[in-house]
C-alpha cells in the first residue's frame, strides 16, 4: 500500500532556556508527518531529534523527508536506518493512525491519566522552588530536579530546601523527587548526591523519597556507574546511556539491571522496542523530548501499552513553551 506523504516543520520557544549540564536550549524544532492512504484514512507522526543526545539532527530528519517522495510504502518506513531512530519513531507511529486528528486531547483531559501519574520537571537552580508550588496545586507528586548545572555546594543547598518544602506540602500522602545530572558528575560528586540521597531515605517521619539519580556520570562511564548501584541504596537511571535501542540492549547485555529511562521519540522503531521490553524484563522509566502532543500520545500509548503500572511518565512539560512566540503549523 502507498501513503501519501507530506510534512511540516516546526519551531516551539520555551518560556524559559531548558539548563542542563549539555548546555542551554532555547528552541525545540521538529517535524510533523501526515500520511493519507488510498481511504483518506489519516495517521500523524513526529519527528522530534535530539543530537545533543545521540540522535540525528533536526537538518538530517529534514534532509531524510525531503529526499522521499509524495508517495511511499510501509516498506520504505520499515526499512528506515538506525542512523535516524527519530525518523523510524515518527513514520512508524503515521503509519499506525492510532493519532487521528491533531492535536490530539492532552492526557489529563481524557481522563484516563492523573497528573499524580506523571513526573513535573523543575527547571535548575533556586527557582526550583517556586515552580514546585505551581506544580503541586496542579496535583503533581513526582518531581524532576536538573542538577550538575551550577556548583554542587550551591546545588546540595537548595536541594535540601526543596525536599524540605516538599516534606512541609505533604499531607499524609508520598512525595517524590527524581533527580537528573545529565552525565554532568564526576565520580566523587556522583558519590556525594548518593549519600545525600541515602541519607534522605534515613529521616524519620519524612515525606519525601529520593526516588532515583538520573545519569549521574556521562555515557562512556557505564563500568562506574554500574559500580555505583552496588555501593548506594538510592537507585541509578541510566538516560543519555540509553538513548536508543540498540544502546539499550548494550547496556542490558553488560549487566545493567537499575532503571532504564526511555525516551520513545529517539528510542527508534516503536516495533522493535516493543519486542525487545515483552521479551526482557526492565524496570523502565518512559520519558519526553519535549514532543508536541502528537509525539507525546504515540510515546504515551506505547508506555501505557508495555509498562501500565509503571513509575511515573516523565511528561510533565507542558508549561515549558511559549506558543505566542513559537512556529506551528498543523494547517496541512
Ligand atoms: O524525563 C522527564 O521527566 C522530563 C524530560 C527530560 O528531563 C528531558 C527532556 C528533554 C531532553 C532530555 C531530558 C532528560 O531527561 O535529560
Ligand atoms: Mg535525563
Amino acid at each position: 500500500m502507498l501513503y501519501q506523504f507530506e510534512f511540516r516543520t516546526y519551531q516551539r520557544k520555551f518560556k524559559r532556556a531548558l539548563q542542563t549540564s549539555h548546555g542551554i536550549w532555547q528552541i525545540r524544532t521538529g517535524i510533523i508527518l501526515k500520511l493519507t492512504d488510498k481511504n483518506s484514512q489519516i495517521g500523524w507522526g513526529e519527528i522530534a531529534p535530539l543530537s545533543w543526545f545521540g540522535s540525528e539532527s533536526f537538518e538530517q530528519a529534514l534532509d531524510f523527508c525531503t529526499s522521499l517522495s509524495t508517495h511511499i510504502s510501509e516498506e520504505t518506513i520499515f526499512s528506515i536506518s538506525d542512523e535516524l531512530p527519530a525518523c523510524q519513531f515518527g513514520f512508524e507511529s503515521a503509519l499506525s493512525k492510532e493519532i487521528n486528528a491533531p492535536p490530539p486531547a492532552p492526557p489529563w483531559q481524557g481522563g484516563e491519566k492523573k497528573m499524580s501519574q506523571y513526573s513535573g520537571l523543575l527547571p535548575a537552580g533556586k527557582i526550583s522552588l517556586s515552580a514546585l508550588q505551581m506544580l503541586w496545586k496542579q496535583g503533581f507528586r513526582t518531581f524532576k530536579w536538573k542538577i550538575g548545572v551550577a556548583v554542587i555546594e550551591e546545588e546540595l543547598q537548595v536541594f535540601q530546601q526543596l525536599i524540605e518544602v516538599m516534606d512541609d506540602l505533604c499531607d499524609r500522602e508520598k512525595a517524590f523527587l527524581r533527580l537528573d545530572a545529565n552525565g554532568g558528575l564526576n565520580y566523587s560528586q556522583a558519590e556525594t548526591w548518593l549519600q545525600t540521597c541515602d541519607d534522605v531515605a534515613r529521616i524519620p517521619n519524612f515525606s519525601v523519597k529520593i526516588e532515583f539519580l538520573e545519569q549521574p556520570l556521562s555515557v562512556t562511564q557505564f563500568d562506574k556507574m554500574l559500580a555505583l548501584t552496588a555501593v548506594y541504596k538510592t537507585p541509578i537511571a541510566l538516560d543519555e546511556s540509553v538513548a536508543n535501542l540498540d544502546r539499550i540492549q548494550e547496556c542490558y547485555n553488560q549487566g545493567w539491571r537499575g532503571i532504564f529511562v526511555i525516551k520513545p521519540a529517539i528510542a527508534g522503531s516503536p516495533s522493535q522496542l516493543r519486542k525487545f521490553c515483552q521479551t526482557h524484563n526492565i524496570d523502565a522509566v518512559f520519558s519526553s523530548v519535549f514532543e508536541t502532543q502528537i509525539g507525546k500520545q504515540a510515546a504515551l500509548n506505547l508506555a501505557t501499552e508495555l509498562f501500565p503500572n509503571s513509575r511515573a511518565l516523565g511528561f510533565g512539560i507542558d508549561d515549558w513553551f511559549d506558543d505566542n512566540h513559537s512556529i506551528l503549523d498543523f494547517g496541512f
